[in-house]
């Protein structure tokens, strides 16, 4: 999602403006109770664009011997986080040496910058612009924050500038799924069972026929591709049957997946070899999900289950967010389970969590347990934004990103995933700071 900043001196408006383009888009957007007042950031969607806009001001206090100093930091910061900076200046007060510096900078910086003059309230006060056009940046957008004259045609300016919405429905968009394994795991008896489930509807002229080795279905009304079908169908020969193949056809398939089901022999046990395609999903980014396969063939008493999923739990630590399911696809038992928890993974996997409830989360992650000290320096977090999906992606603003140690990276991606669950889903959170240059 494009990050939007509200750049100016402080009583130019920038909060102003911040909430008229918020009330134009009235009922469109949730309000969470007591996130709602006095926040700084807001999800915006327009003509199907969305955006995160955020008013850079408010922040912290501002002294006046100090405000030249902020204002650079505030700008300098704005360019770096921001795909589109919207720069305030105040009509009624006049072109000041503060707006000269800071255009001066944002003159040189390669984004989309909106040069704004507010408190124009009326035609009438159209000249007050005029002593900014000697700051010789071309349009100038005369605006009244408070009363909402010129601020649709500030907001179709931006909108120009933001790239469409990624797809109409996102949700319709296609899950791709690997199942992958060893040899003789059970691969080619599960995919029979799942395209013969009857929920399942093969659709054969829908989604990628370039593939033909792909097989496009649809259930719920969510359409998947089964990546590889036919390879894994594929059966008598040699060379499938060596394990070193295998990994190769695993690999390959992960490449094109969103959702992997990983079977694991319930006879056999986990071998190094699935320990590593697991460990590839995960640093992939995919959508995984544990299958033990071959559950009929196991001697059951009723702790069975329990003792077997705390082995898998020590065995796959690092995937620790994935579901476990207990299946036969030779008697069918409990087949239909995967195909319902494809669909939740699929969801998390596609999930965006509003950037007013991510801050929520943050701030009481940081309440609860204070962030460490870093060179003389408590870390400060500003807020938390989702930028990407398929996986969920984060961004986190922090006055010193080195500063966030693992364990405290760890904390924080615990409470994300307390407060939403993303189960089967491998999200990423990147830091990034705010005083220096930007991280990824
Ligand atoms: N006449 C007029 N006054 C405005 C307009 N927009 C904002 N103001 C006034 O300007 C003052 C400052 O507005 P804010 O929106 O708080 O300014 P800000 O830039 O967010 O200030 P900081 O939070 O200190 O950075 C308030 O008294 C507003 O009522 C406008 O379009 N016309
Ligand atoms: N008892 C039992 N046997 C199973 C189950 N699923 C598959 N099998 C048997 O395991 C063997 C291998 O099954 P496949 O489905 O061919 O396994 P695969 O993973 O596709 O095998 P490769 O093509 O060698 O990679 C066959 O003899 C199946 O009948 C199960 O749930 N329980």
């Amino acid at each position: 999602m494009s990050l939007v900043a509200i750049v100016g001196r402080p009583n130019v408006g920038k909060s102003t403006l911040f909430n008229r383009i918020l009330g134009q888009r009235k009922a469109l957007v949730e309000d969470f109770p007591g996130v709602t007042r006095d926040r700084h950031y807001a999800d915006v969607t327009r003509y199907d664009k969305p955006f995160t806009l955020i008013d850079t001001g408010g922040f912290e206090p501002v002294s006046e011997d100090r405000l030249l100093v902020q204002m650079r930091e505030q700008s300098q910061l704005a360019v770096e986080e921001a795909d589109i900076i919207l720069f305030v200046m105040d009509g009624r007060e006049g072109l000041t040496p503060a707006d000269h510096e800071v255009c001066g900078m944002l003159r040189r910086v390669e984004k989309p910058v909106l040069y704004v003059v507010n408190k124009v309230d009326s035609d009438k006060l159209e000249d007050l612009a005029g002593e900014f056009y000697a700051l010789g940046v071309g349009e100038l957008h005369t605006i009244s924050a408070e009363h909402g004259r010129g601020v649709p045609d500030l907001v179709d300016a931006l909108l120009d500038h933001l790239p469409a919405a990624p797809s109409d429905a996102e949700a319709e968009r296609e899950i791709r799924l690997a199942v992958i394994g060893r040899p003789n795991v059970g691969k080619s008896s599960m995919v029979n069972r799942l395209l013969g489930y009857e929920r399942v509807v093969a659709n054969p002229q829908a989604g990628t026929t370039r593939d033909s080795v792909d097989t496009p279905f649809t259930y719920n009304r969510q359409r998947y591709v089964l990546i590889d079908t036919a390879g894994i169908r594929r059966k008598g020969k040699v060379s499938q049957k060596l394990e070193k193949f295998s990994v190769i056809q695993a690999l390959k398939s992960m490449e094109r997946a969103h959702v992997v089901l990983m079977v694991i022999d319930a006879v056999e046990g986990v071998t190094e070899q699935d320990l590593t395609v697991a460990g590839y999903a995960y640093e992939k980014g995919r959508g995984i999900i544990l299958v033990v396969n071959k559950w009929d063939a196991v001697a059951k008493d009723q702790s069975t289950m329990k003792r077997y999923q705390e082995e898998l739990e020590r065995t796959f630590k690092f995937l620790s967010f994935a579901p476990v399911i207990f299946v036969s696809a030779l008697t069918g038992q409990r087949v239909a389970k995967i195909m319902s928890e494809v669909e939740k993974v699929a969801a998390e996997f596609d999930r965006r969590i509003p950037t007013a409830m991510l801050n929520k989360v943050l701030a009481e992650a940081e309440r609860s347990h204070q962030p460490p000290v870093f060179h003389g320096k408590r870390l400060k977090f500003f807020y938390m934004t989702q930028v990407e999906t398929r996986p969920p992606t984060f961004v986190v603003f922090v006055n010193k990103a080195e500063g966030v140690h693992f364990s405290y990276q760890r904390y924080l991606a615990n409470q994300l995933r307390e407060a939403f669950g993303f189960s089967g889903v491998p999200i990423r959170i990147h830091y990034r700071d705010r005083e220096r240059d930007r991280k990824d």
